[in-house]
């Protein structure tokens, strides 16, 4: 099956919406979009379980509050995110009511996903949700989010959310028709419109990203990245214009297509090896690296050479070689105290109590090293609708400076 047929036949599909796809040019929320957008998803839900994840909080909440752009400072941004949510989600509401769809709104930090438990709470709630027929509507929750809490932008999220439900597709729709080779604002710029070897591969050897739209967040790059995340654990990604949403969720040929280039990870290894927050290091010999990595052992005592950190068992812990690179993670049986205690010791020297593995391989998983970030050297041109958000809004005070958090 090519992946735009995996997209076109998935049973769960998670669709993302940018900020610069719901908004019109003086920042204010565009109802026809959203409208034009919900019945491509409603068509679409009525035979597959979809989950929306929407940006376009921030984006929403400018017109209400008089903000002639997006805020650079945290705090306002958090104010305009609180306002524009709640009109987000009632013309959600509304537009999916017409289709006779409840929406149910799931706001997330990392926070409701690093530790294992608020993971499976969000699990099960996506799951009831489903279950009980209503299309979730997805957004960080940016009123509460600070730079330590923060996904980072909702392609991120989106790919997480996919992992997090098991989706057979995720689909990002935006103000542009796919992935480019360049920034499609300068001229000769390409369409790419297959990707199959992940970001490695040959088919974004030549890729070059410029800046985001006005009102987007992390522009092509994070949508590369996102697309990685999630193709690389085996999930196709489309990434397409929101003009082209009933075209693209039918499986037609438009946009730019990752096809999966990883084994398919369930989701506690997904969230293991992109998602878990880490409480401590657990120091591997060659030897335990080799069956660890390599045979996808259970790590026991006798490789361990040592141990920082302060975890409890059940705790998710980075396991690093000897040369300090984590090379993988998983959930340690031990609490941090009685690391030392067994310490290289092989199981039959060890009392009875103590004798178990110190991370069980199905508790484990290899970390694959960072991807590069694409480069930018393609200089953006400049969107002429609106002003450029990175001057300095003379009519709003600016307190990010003094206060915590940074813009984004
Ligand atoms: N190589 C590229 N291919 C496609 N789009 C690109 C590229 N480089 C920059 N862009 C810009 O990325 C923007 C989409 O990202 P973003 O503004 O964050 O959208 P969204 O709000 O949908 O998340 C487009 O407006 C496009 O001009
Ligand atoms: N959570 C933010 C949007 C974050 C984000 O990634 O935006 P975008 O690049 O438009 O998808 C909001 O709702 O305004």
């Amino acid at each position: 099956m090519s992946a735009r047929e995996a997209v076109a036949g998935a049973r769960r599909l998670v669709v993302k919406i940018g900020s610069s796809s719901l908004t019109t040019v003086d920042g204010g929320l565009d109802v026809a979009k959203l409208d034009a957008l919900v019945d491509a998803v409603a068509a679409r839900a009525a035979s597959t379980q979809v989950v929306l994840v929407s940006s376009g909080a921030i984006a929403a909440g400018l017109r209400p509050l008089g903000l002639p752009r997006r805020p650079r400072d945290l705090a306002t941004q958090q104010a305009a995110a609180g306002v524009g949510q709640l009109h987000l989600t009632r013309a959600y509401a509304e537009a999916f009511a017409r289709h006779g769809r409840t929406v149910g709104q799931v706001l997330l930090t990392s926070h409701d996903v690093v530790r294992r438990q608020p993971y499976r709470n969000a699990q099960r709630t996506f799951e009831r949700l489903l279950g009980l027929g209503v299309v979730p509507v997805v957004n960080e929750n940016d009123t509460v989010a600070t730079d330590e809490i923060r996904f980072g932008d909702n392609d991120r999220l989106a790919a997480l959310v996919a992992h997090v439900i098991s989706a057979d597709a995720l689909v990002l729709l935006s103000d542009v028709d796919g992935v480019y080779d360049a920034d499609p604002r300068s001229p000769g710029a390409t369409l790419v419109r297959e990707v199959t070897g992940g970001r490695e591969g040959s088919d974004l050897a030549g890729v070059r990203v410029g800046k985001p739209s006005s009102l987007g967040t992390g522009g092509m790059a994070s949508k590369l990245a996102a697309a990685d995340l999630a193709s690389g654990a085996g999930v196709p990604v489309l990434v397409a214009s929101a003009a082209d949403a009933p075209a693209a969720l039918e499986g037609a040929e438009v946009g730019t297509v990752f096809a999966p280039h990883g084994p398919r990870l369930s989701a506690r290894r997904f969230w293991l090896r992109h998602m878990a927050g880490t409480r401590g290091r657990l120091h591997l010999d060659d030897g335990a690296v080799r069956a660890v990595v390599g045979r996808r052992r259970s790590l026991l005592a006798a490789g361990i050479t040592g141990s920082d950190g302060d975890f409890e068992a059940g705790d998710v812990v980075d396991l690093v070689d000897p040369h300090g690179e984590v090379v993988a993670r998983g959930v340690v049986g031990f609490h941090a105290e009685e690391l030392p205690e067994i310490t290289g010791r092989s199981s039959d020297d060890l009392p009875p109590e103590l004798r178990r593995e110190v991370v069980h391989a199905d508790d484990l998983v290899p970390v694959v090293p960072a991807l590069p970030v694409p480069a930018l050297p393609v200089p953006a041109l400049p969107d002429p609708a609106l002003p450029d958000p990175a001057l300095p809004d003379p009519a709003l005070p600016d307190p990010t400076d003094a206060e915590a958090g940074s813009p984004r």
